[in-house]
């Protein structure tokens, strides 16, 4: 039985090392000792997968949804429970450190120093696996505890980074993955694959040892990530990035980072020695290759299953692009029942939470669509479906969606009313299809994905709503509805448009449209790319011309005044830094509604890190779009940035923190100001 000990030592290593390949090094030779140890007392008592979650920062698979429900304030009172300490001492101890987990360090180290490590992985997975059950707050807490006086300080250091999904150790899932091949002797792309179509990065390791990574199986049910694109400013850059010609001359040189600094744009690659220029460009994650020179990032790209950016920066040259409108919704991923769970339907968002609750409409909707086709004897659609798309508030009236404003009211609402329903109706666009049939097709090129997405919807449809009717209403605002009955379930499923164009001025028009019917601008998609999740390629572009906003996460809040004394209404937030942290970058407290503010007070309540009277640190979760006026150098915030007079315009829920604007683009926008103002 292996000690929590071995992953709080280690991971206390790998947070002081810099070095990537010393680190995948280190996690592969504890999870081969781990499992090594194990191979006595039989396969059931191999912690090794434990070993690899853990690091990975997170407490359960993600194909499991159980949660710990565990919020900083949880886990100050435990921690002050356990250690004695005053709110003071741990304020301080927060404060010298920023991290909750460094804080309870320095409260337990004093008194336990000598404290012998007893606190088995097991244990320590009971304990999550009874939280996540527990009934009431008082049953957590007394877990947590449970838990905290167990533990070493340096166990408790890392048992509590690890219940906040915060390890800041520098080690993400795709390091323990290469770790993981290492240590058992696989593939990289095997072990990559096994946990894409499983989602149990742990069960990924037992198959790993076992030499069963090839029987992985796709698991519906749990959130792959999705394909995202990079920005382009005209139709004539749209064009150029699908119809330039491979350089005759390799050259490999790094542009400036674009967007945000996750990602450099590599240029020209001859990526293997002696093969065929096959890349102009395409986008790398600058975290990991930050000072690497493009040759390394191109190598190293390739191998770590890279080929598929490569291949889509091939498929982006001289070839066809599919246009399409850009919905100003939520994106959204369906997955509707298999073998295993026939019924079920589940929809999840951007940043892999699963939404159902929040759209009953949609589950019913899916769910009923599926009972009736099962019904129809030998049926041709398939048993099982992953779509790709975006939920959009709907005005059947007009045959168009609703601003985002109003379908962002009923985001993040679990128990949605049905005056909720009847006021913000919404649809799911459809414009992917990631799976059918248990058969993932992420590696067809999206033209053939178009195919069979079309015939797919078109197949339910004829089941359900036959003879096929098309609202012609809807035909006018270019979104192809099934069904002109508003009971009916298919209307809720729509497809979104998508026609090649080849010219600029095509795009020009086609954008001109698309903002006429209240789209956001359009998208671009090569013809022959492949799906990459969770990945910002050359593959999709996106067109939208507009001032630029921020995408921000809130880091801490203060008490307002007059009619919000006693709420939380002023919001402290910040943007990325080079090195990952997070930088301060302005403060707002307009824009959202009364009942947004009371909402948002009551969480940040919840999620409180510190507790400063007046303000109060918080988790750094809740992601905001901002706009502002200009931005100015400033010495007020730790970003070296402020805003002028910036306002919320949106909650983004569906938007995960790690995807916040870093400093870069800060950096970016303030340099495109004609003023450059100087505080
Ligand atoms: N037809 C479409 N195809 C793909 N994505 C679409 C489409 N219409 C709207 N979208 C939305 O556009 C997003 C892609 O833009 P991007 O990857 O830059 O996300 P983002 O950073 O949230 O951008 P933005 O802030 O512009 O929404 C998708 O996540 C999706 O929600």
């Amino acid at each position: 039985m292996a000690l929590f000990a071995v992953v709080a030592e280690l991971a206390d290593e790998l947070a002081k090392e810099a070095g990537k390949l010393k680190k995948r090094a280190a996690i592969a030779e504890t999870i081969s000792k781990v499992h090594a140890a194990s191979s006595e007392s039989g396969p059931e008592s191999d912690d090794s997968g434990l070993l690899a979650l853990y690091l990975a920062g997170t407490p359960f698979a993600e194909a499991d949804s159980r949660k710990l429900n565990a919020g900083g304030a949880l886990l100050s009172k435990a921690l002050l429970a356990v250690s004695g300490a005053s709110d003071q001492m741990l304020t301080a101890a927060y404060r010298r450190h920023g991290d909750m987990g460094a804080a309870a360090f320095d409260l337990l180290f004093a008194a336990r120093a000598e404290k012998t490590a007893e606190l088995t992985l097991a244990a320590v997975a009971e304990a999550f696996a009874a939280m996540a059950v527990a009934k009431t707050t008082a049953i957590r807490a007394a877990l947590v505890e449970g838990l905290l006086r167990r533990a070493t300080p340096l166990e408790a250091k890392y048992l509590l980074k690890l219940m906040l999904g915060d390890m800041r150790i520098g080690v993400k899932q795709s390091l323990v993955e290469e770790a993981i091949a290492v240590a058992a002797g696989a593939s990289v792309d095997a072990v990559r694959r096994a946990v894409m179509l499983e989602a149990d990065l742990g069960g990924a390791v037992r198959r790993a040892f076992s030499g069963t990574l090839h029987e992985s199986r796709m698991r519906l049910f749990h959130p792959l990530g999705f394909m995202l694109a990079s920005p382009v400013e005209t139709p004539e850059e749209a064009v150029e990035r699908f119809t330039e010609k491979p350089a005759k001359v390799p050259v490999v040189k790094t542009k400036k980072p674009r967007k945000d600094k996750k990602v450099v744009v590599v240029e020209a690659a001859n990526h293997k020695p002696g093969e065929a220029v096959q890349a102009q460009s395409f986008y790398a994650d600058a975290e990991e290759f930050a000072d690497a020179p493009p040759e390394d990032v191109i190598a190293k790209e390739t191998q770590a299953g890279g080929d598929t950016t490569l291949a889509n920066a091939a498929a982006t040259q001289g070839v066809e692009a599919f246009l399409e409108d850009k919905y100003d919704g939520m994106r959204a991923q369906i997955h509707c029942g298999d073998s295993g769970q026939p019924g079920r339907v589940a929809i999840y968002s951007r940043n892999k939470e699963d939404v159902t609750e929040s759209f009953p409409e949609l589950e019913e909707a899916f769910a009923q669509i599926r009972a009736e086709t099962d019904a129809a004897a030998g049926s041709l659609i398939p048993s099982s479906l992953i779509l790709d798309g975006e939920i959009l508030g709907w005005d059947f009236e007009q045959g168009r969606a609703l601003p985002f404003a109003v379908l962002g009211q009923r985001i993040g609402r679990k128990r949605v009313s049905n005056e909720w329903r009847q006021q913000v109706p919404v649809v799911f666009v459809a414009f992917d299809l990631m799976c059918a049939d248990g058969e993932l097709l992420l590696e067809l090129p999206l033209r053939e994905r178009r195919n069979r997405l079309e015939a797919v919807v078109e197949r339910l449809v004829e089941r359900v709503a036959s003879p096929l009717v098309v609202d012609e209403r809807a035909r006018d605002s270019q979104a192809v509805l099934f069904a002109v009955e508003e009971s009916a379930p298919v209307e809720r499923l729509m497809i979104s448009p998508s026609r090649l164009v080849e010219s600029a001025e095509e795009i020009d028009r086609a954008y001109a449209d698309a903002r006429a019917r209240a789209n956001e601008g359009v998208m671009l998609k090569a013809a022959g790319s492949v799906y990459q999740p969770g990945r910002r390629g050359l593959a999709w572009v996106k067109l939208k011309r507009e001032l630029a906003t921020l995408d921000v996460v809130v880091t801490g809040a203060e008490f307002g005044h007059g009619r919000r004394a006693g709420i939380l209404s002023d919001y402290t937030f910040a943007v990325r830094g080079d090195k990952g942290e997070l930088l301060n970058v302005g403060k707002a407290y307009s824009g959202l509604t009364d009942v947004e503010i009371g909402e948002m007070s009551a969480w940040m309540m919840e999620h409180t890190l510190e507790d400063q009277g007046f303000f109060r640190t918080v988790e750094p979760l809740m992601v905001l779009e901002v706009a502002f006026n200009n931005i100015m150098r400033s010495g007020r915030h730790a970003s070296g940035f402020a805003l002028r007079f910036p306002r919320i315009l949106k909650i983004r829920t569906d938007k995960p923190v790690s995807e916040i604007d870093t400093v870069s683009r800060v950096e970016e926008v303030y340099q495109s100001q004609v003023d450059k103002p100087v505080e």
